[in-house]
């Protein structure tokens, strides 16, 4: 696939980018894995550190350019650019502030010995990402690696270029020594080439089951390690005793945010019926008065999809759905308009035999369901391939509590969306994907866990 620029708003081609050979690969390669070898990475992560306090730096000092960036090149409302760049800075001094403290040696009890577990890099790291969060998704991968020592070679998605250049200049220019993040353009068989590279020892992906299922089987293949951050279908449970009014207004962010593309949107709004017309009522008003435009225009509050195939894969699904006996009971259809605009939607009526109901919409189309019971929303929840987040609204916490504990997923927001910080672990179960990303646990997942044990 071309590593191209083109803007979703109107499908105008920005920019092409030459893709990177298997010699470019080769040097990237060599020069990653002299970093690991090198005192940087095994050293003290005293002189790693700063680079990432300057990076947070940066990225705040050119938070206007990198947001229209990625709004030019992926559609993002320059809002939620904005606040995308602005978590990344936060993720980067999260890390300059915490690594330290998360990597320290850990004392054992044993009648063995002095026992510790110390934390060091295992080397480098393939990292795979996609689109919907250009910078988000690199920053989640680069801060904990840097931080730890294992040098990164990236696979950015291939219709966001610039976002993968801009941030890898900002890496270089942060300190970074060459090596530490190295950005290519390159294609899936060059991606497999260099997970089986015996210098990589782990691939990190964010994106699709069907990109994390082949990535993972070429990192189990060598046997390196590997973490999934996948697709979504996930839930949004309005109790009876919910504040409606609340749970509308977050309910529409949660479902429209990255105009749906979110793999942690909400998906399934699950609704008790003793609040479902009120809440539905309430919820089509709310979409009635989106304005849809321009991403890169302050008004505009329902932005394009990201790319012409993704507008196509969404319209297919809808009419699948409604083939199935599923009821538009608002949009349902792309926008009459230069660029990849669907208007936002809302399905009910969907039977489990209808393929949509195991199905993630990447977009602004929500699936709404009424139950009668607390257990009739769960089993509902967690009838899924699927287990990323999920957010439950009940004015009663201990209800609430109780239904967040028995949802299948890696995450759970009571009277909140599902949402991101980096000290918050993130990640699911089931088909999507396992590991974690951010938090002290982010960390860990590709550093050495060595025991270290002296005989009394
Ligand atoms: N859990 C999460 O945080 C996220 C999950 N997703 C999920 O991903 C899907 C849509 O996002 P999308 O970006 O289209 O996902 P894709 O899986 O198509 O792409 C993600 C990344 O994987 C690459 N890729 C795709 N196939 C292969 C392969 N065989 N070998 C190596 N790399 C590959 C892509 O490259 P290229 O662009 O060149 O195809 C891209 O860089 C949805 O299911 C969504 O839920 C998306 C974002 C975040
Ligand atoms: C704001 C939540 C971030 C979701 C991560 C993703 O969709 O890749």
């Amino acid at each position: 696939m071309a590593y191209q620029t083109v803007n979703p708003a109107n499908n105008k081609l920005i920019k092409e980018y030459k893709p990177h050979t298997d010699a470019d690969v080769e040097a990237a390669l060599k020069t990653a894995d002299a970093l690991y070898h090198s005192e940087w990475a095994k050293g003290a992560i005293e002189q790693r550190l700063p680079v990432l306090h300057k990076l947070a730096d940066l990225i705040d000092s050119r938070s206007e350019e990198l947001a229209k960036i990625a709004s030019q090149e992926m559609g993002k409302l320059i809002e939620q650019s904005r606040g995308e760049v602005k978590l990344c800075a936060q993720i980067a001094r999260y890390y300059a502030d915490n690594a330290k403290q998360f990597l320290a040696p850990v004392k054992y009890k044993s009648e063995l010995g002095d026992a510790w577990v110390e934390h060091h890099p295992i080397g480098v790291v393939m990292a795979v990402e996609p689109w919907n969060f250009p910078f988000y998704q690199l920053m989640r991968v680069l801060a904990p690696n840097l931080a730890a020592g294992n040098p990164v070679v990236a696979k950015h998605a291939s219709i966001v270029p610039h976002c993968a250049e801009a941030f890898a200049h900002l890496v270089r220019e942060a300190g970074a020594p060459d090596g530490a993040w190295t950005n290519l353009f390159i294609s899936s068989d060059q991606v497999a080439k260099i997970i089986a590279d015996p210098r990589v020892q782990g691939a990190a992906l964010t994106g699709s089951e069907k990109a994390g299922s082949v990535v993972a089987a070429q990192a189990a293949k060598h046997i390196k390690k590997s973490t999934l951050e996948l697709g979504g279908n996930d839930v949004f449970i309005v109790l009876d005793d919910a504040d409606l009014k609340k749970a509308v207004k977050i309910g529409v962010n949660a479902r429209l945010n990255n105009a749906g593309q979110v793999c942690t949107a909400a998906k399934r709004f699950i609704v008790h019926e003793k609040v479902a017309d009120q809440f539905l009522t309430a919820f089509t008003e709310a979409f009635r008065e989106v304005k849809i435009g321009d991403p890169l225009d302050e008004k505009t509050t329902l932005g394009p999809l990201s790319s012409k195939d993704a507008l196509e894969t969404l319209t297919k699904q809808v009419n699948e759905a409604v083939k199935n006996g599923a009821k538009v009971h608002f949009g349902g259809k792309p926008v009459e308009r230069e660029g990849n605009f669907f208007e936002p939607t809302i399905l009910t009526h969907i039977s489990r035999e209808n393929p949509a109901y195991f199905e993630e919409f990447f977009g602004p189309v929500a699936q709404f369901y009424v139950v009668k019971s607390d257990d009739e929303a769960v089993s509902l929840a967690n009838d899924s391939n699927y287990g990323l987040g999920g957010a439950v609204f009940s004015q009663d916490i201990d209800r609430a509590k109780k239904m967040a504990s028995r949802i299948e997923t890696g995450m759970v927001y009571i009277n909140w969306l599902t949402d991101t910080a980096a000290e918050l672990p993130f990640g699911g179960v089931k088909r999507s994907g396992y590991g974690r990303e951010l938090s002290d646990l982010g960390i860990k997942e590709f550093v050495n866990q060595k025991l270290v044990v002296v005989r009394r």
